[in-house]
């Protein structure tokens, strides 16, 4: 059963002078230096901090960031400081720990609009382990839990879930709601027609997504790597394309299913190959039924881009997820790119467009149109099991969830 679209309102909760544990995804990228290379999480969990400012709380942030196995100084959240404090223009305090005295004292004396970062709560094993002990720790630092931390609401943590059962009210933040609205209200309610584009490298860790969007959409449009199971299926020759012979079967069953639900399949008719998966191999347009030995399918081609863009004039509802080529090669980004330009002039034109995680969110940062889209998700896996109509374990422990 999908996640219910409506959880608690932080709008209904009192939250002056309230010590409130606000668990966000801060999981943002550094590089070698430490700097934020992608800072639209920490974008992304403004709007819910800056509430509870205004409204005279007392904010303690919980992040994860990365997979430390124990306390690891590379994981620190302390880079972030800077940056936090400038997006919220309030002074950002620093935690050494997540629990403990010291902490404790901290938010005693935090100022109501005052703002706590806790330092990475995965330094602590007890917190993917979702221990009871370690979450009522966390519970015992506020008043209230806000869950604002999308991109980690599939995990079941003691910060993510554990925490909800000994702190109430235990609602969602803003970003959380967009993303539930979106990924959970728009796809069960949408506009008509509903598209549907998936893509990325394997049919395997799509099946989920594509099965369960079967159910709903009118239009499929399938790219990316994964096409070339579909061809072979269909005994075209596919090159050395990426194939998943153990998927063959399956491919053949989608297709019939689609048949079964009026869903309109829309497979490209023409590929870009390449004769080696590099930036600079050679390349040429080639018919998708008929790719040549030595040569691999990188991208859709462009009879294929012109009757997906005119497939996707006819809708008013697009969610997308996985790109239609290695977008991350110049030579093989034409797919990936034309759609996220289409997708991004028909958001203009009042359609809703939904970018559903992971790298197809990555494409459209690259191609700067992440501002035209009617919603990009901060999450790659929540957002996958979203969209295969899985419950989140950090939303169903919210609140009137
Ligand atoms: N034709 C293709 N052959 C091989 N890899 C592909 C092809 N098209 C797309 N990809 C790769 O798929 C990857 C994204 O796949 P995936 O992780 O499934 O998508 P997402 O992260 O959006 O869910 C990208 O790195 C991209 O280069
Ligand atoms: O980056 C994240 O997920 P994502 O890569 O699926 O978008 C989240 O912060 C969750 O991190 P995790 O996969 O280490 O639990």
């Amino acid at each position: 059963m999908a996640t219910k679209k409506s959880v608690g309102s932080l709008k209904e909760a009192d939250l002056k002078g309230k010590r409130v544990f606000v668990r966000v995804d801060l999981n943002v990228p550094l590089d070698d230096n430490f700097n934020i290379t992608d800072d639209t999480r920490i974008r992304a969990a403004v709007p819910t901090i800056k509430y509870l400012i205004g409204h005279g709380a007392k904010v303690i942030l919980s992040s994860h960031l990365g997979r430390p196995k124990g306390v690891t100084p590379k994981y620190s959240l302390k880079p972030l400081v800077g940056r936090l404090s400038e997006l919220l223009g309030v002074e950002v305090k620093m935690a050494d720990d997540c629990i403990g005295e010291q902490v404790e004292k901290l938010v005693a004396t935090l100022p109501e609009g005052g703002v706590l970062l806790l330092e990475n709560v995965r330094f602590y094993k007890e917190e993917e382990k979702n221990d009871p002990e370690f979450a009522k720790k966390l519970a015992s630092l506020a008043d209230l839990y806000v869950n604002d931390a999308f991109g980690t609401a599939h995990r079941a943590h003691a910060s993510t879930e554990g925490v909800a059962k000994y702190l109430k009210p235990a609602v969602a933040g803003f970003l959380m709601q967009k993303e539930l609205d979106y990924l959970v209200g728009a796809v069960a309610n949408p506009k008509k027609p509903f598209a549907a584009i998936v893509g990325g490298s394997k049919v395997s860790t799509k099946i989920g997504v594509i099965e369960s969007l079967l159910a709903k959409v009118d239009i499929l449009l399938l790219g990316g790597g994964m096409i070339f199971t579909f061809y072979k299926a269909q005994g075209h020759s596919v090159g050395s394309s990426l194939v998943e012979e153990d998927k063959l079967d399956l491919a053949l069953s989608l297709i019939e299913k689609a048949k079964a639900k009026g869903v309109s399949l829309l497979l490209p008719t023409d590929v870009v190959a390449a004769d080696k998966f590099a930036a600079d191999a050679n390349s040429k347009v080639v018919p998708a039924s008929g790719i040549p030995d030595g040569w691999m399918g990188l991208d859709i081609g462009p009879v294929s881009i012109k009757s997906f863009s005119e497939a996707l004039d006819t809708t008013k509802t697009i969610i997308w997820n996985g790109p239609m080529g290695v977008f991350e090669f110049d030579k093989f980004a034409a797919g990936t790119d034309t759609i996220a330009k289409k997708l991004a002039e028909l958001s203009g034109n009042g359609v809703t467009t939904i970018i559903g995680g992971g790298d197809s969110v990555a494409a459209v940062e690259k191609a700067g149109l992440a501002d035209k889209m009617s919603h990009i998700s901060t999450g790659g896996g929540a957002s996958l099991e979203l969209l295969e109509g899985k419950s989140l374990p950090g939303v169903l422990a919210l609140d009137n969830a």
